[in-house]
């Protein structure tokens, strides 16, 4: 499995933010859904070890979050919800300065193939403080897939984009989930249709759902996936 969480918990001060949560994943586009709140974002951060969890254990690719953090970082890309840019730096720019970090050969190869799989090429020559919320949105994407990591955490990545770009990225995410694992958090259900294999929805903290899309559709008697999410998440 790509991505294997066992009673995975997160406290901070007094609030339980994650509570022993268990799941796995493997390669495709998996819909990590829930009200605001719930705790999705906590539990990408935790995979992608920018906060250490309170107990049970985490491993991405086989590697320990809290053990093995660099080997988990060479495999993993994050699209983190307030996508921080440097805003002074050229789109080209700022990714030869990631593609430094990640130490990658021939990243001029590897950036100018990014750029036209995000859909940068127009834009490459602006700053990033130049560029429409949209074409932000897929800077951070490119820098997330530079290293060519075989697993994805990308949070709300679609928020804020125009219909068109919606359509851009979702195919992306799409094309890029047949070979790598994916974790998408969205409050767009149309989105999840459009793009996920599979579907975890949690909810305060807990999974209350982990199913095929398909699954789920069918142990809810074919509802809406709004309907279920809305008669899962209001217990
Ligand atoms: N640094 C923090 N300190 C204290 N509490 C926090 C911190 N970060 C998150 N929380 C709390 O943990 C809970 C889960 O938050 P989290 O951001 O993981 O939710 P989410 O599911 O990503 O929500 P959203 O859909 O609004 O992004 C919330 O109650 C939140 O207030």
């Amino acid at each position: 499995m790509s991505i294997s969480v066992s009673t995975l918990t997160k406290v901070y001060g007094t609030q339980k933010a994650v509570d022993e949560i268990s799941f796995t994943a493997k390669p495709g586009v998996l819909g990590f859904l829930g009200p605001n709140g719930a705790g999705k974002s906590t539990t990408m951060k935790i995979l992608t070890c920018f906060i250490p969890q309170t107990s049970g254990t985490a491993t991405v690719c086989g590697f320990d979050v809290v053990k093995q953090p660099l080997d988990v970082r060479r495999h993993i890309g994050y699209l983190p919800e307030s996508n921080s840019l440097y805003q002074d730096m050229y789109v080209k720019e700022s990714l030869g300065f990631v593609a430094g970090i990640h130490k990658l050969h021939q990243p001029e190869k590897r950036i100018a193939e990014v750029i036209e799989q995000t859909g940068l090429g127009p834009e490459q020559h602006k700053k990033i403080g130049q560029l429409s919320k949209g074409y932000k949105q897929r800077v951070g994407l490119a820098q997330a897939i530079l290293h060519n990591p075989d697993v994805l955490i990308l949070d709300e990545p679609t928020s804020g984009l125009d219909p068109n770009q919606l359509i851009g990225i979702r195919q992306l995410i799409t094309e890029l989930g047949k070979s790598k694992t994916i974790v998408l958090s969205t409050h767009i259900m149309q989105e999840v249709e459009a793009v996920c294999d599979n579907v975890i929805i949690i909810n305060k903290g807990k999974i209350v759902a982990d199913e095929t899309l398909t699954g789920l559709r069918e142990k809810n008697n074919s509802s809406s996936l709004e309907n279920i999410f809305i008669s899962l998440t209001n217990r």
